[in-house]
């Protein structure tokens, strides 16, 4: 089968780190900020940045309700850190025009893990990642307060939750993309494979 083609939202934040993890986890990685260049992919990232920020550019470059269509309609999407944040159903403390396009039913908090621990490394064990622990690296990172009974937790730092998964949505607070290291972006590149297998049959 032909390698899936998987977009990163390039509107703002870590697009280059995410395009060359999902290059290293064999998907052909390409950025998307027109709903032209979203329809042609099989699989979206959302990367790491500012999360109001993508918010209002999103809505902007008109692709806002386009991504909440194919988020709808079960297109595998992947979002770091402020990508986790644009995959919530709710904020728990939305800043003024911040928008979601959710996705997972969960309520997150902005900044959770505070102010003097603005941005550390832990090692975090995800549920469906084989082998050691994955570096986590939180850059003022969100936690998930609360999740619904769709939404999986695969994982937790400090009792708090920064893993989850809902059907085709995948979202961490932390970034794999900044570490070296493809195993979270492997599960999502098979998450966007198992999805193109079941559309084409
Ligand atoms: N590293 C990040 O993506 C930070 C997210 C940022 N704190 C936000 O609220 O959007």
């Amino acid at each position: 089968m032909s390698t899936p083609v998987i977009g990163v939202l390039a509107l703002q934040g870590d697009v280059r780190e995410h395009l060359v993890a999902l290059a290293a986890a064999d998907a052909v990685a390409r950025p998307v900020r027109r709903p032209d260049e979203l329809a042609e992919v099989d699989g979206l990232v959302l990367p790491g940045g500012e999360s109001t920020t993508i918010s209002k550019l999103a809505v902007l470059f008109g692709v806002m309700e386009p991504l909440r269509a194919r988020v709808r309609d079960g297109m595998p999407v992947y979002g770091t850190c402020a990508g986790l944040i644009m995959l919530a159903d709710k904020i728990l403390d939305p800043r003024s025009g911040q928008e979601t396009i959710g996705g997972i039913d969960m309520i997150v908090r902005r900044n959770a893990f505070g102010r003097q621990n603005e941005s550390f490394e832990a090692a975090v064990d995800v549920k469906g990642v084989p082998g050691e622990p994955v570096e986590g690296v939180f850059i003022r990172a969100p936690w998930v307060e609360s999740v619904g009974a769709q939404a999986e937790v695969l994982a937790e730092h400090d009792g708090h939750i920064v893993a989850v998964r809902q059907g085709n949505a995948l979202a961490t607070s932390f970034h794999p993309e900044l570490t070296g290291d493809h195993r979270v972006h492997s599960l999502f590149v098979d998450m966007v494979r198992a999805y193109r297998t079941r559309e084409s049959l």
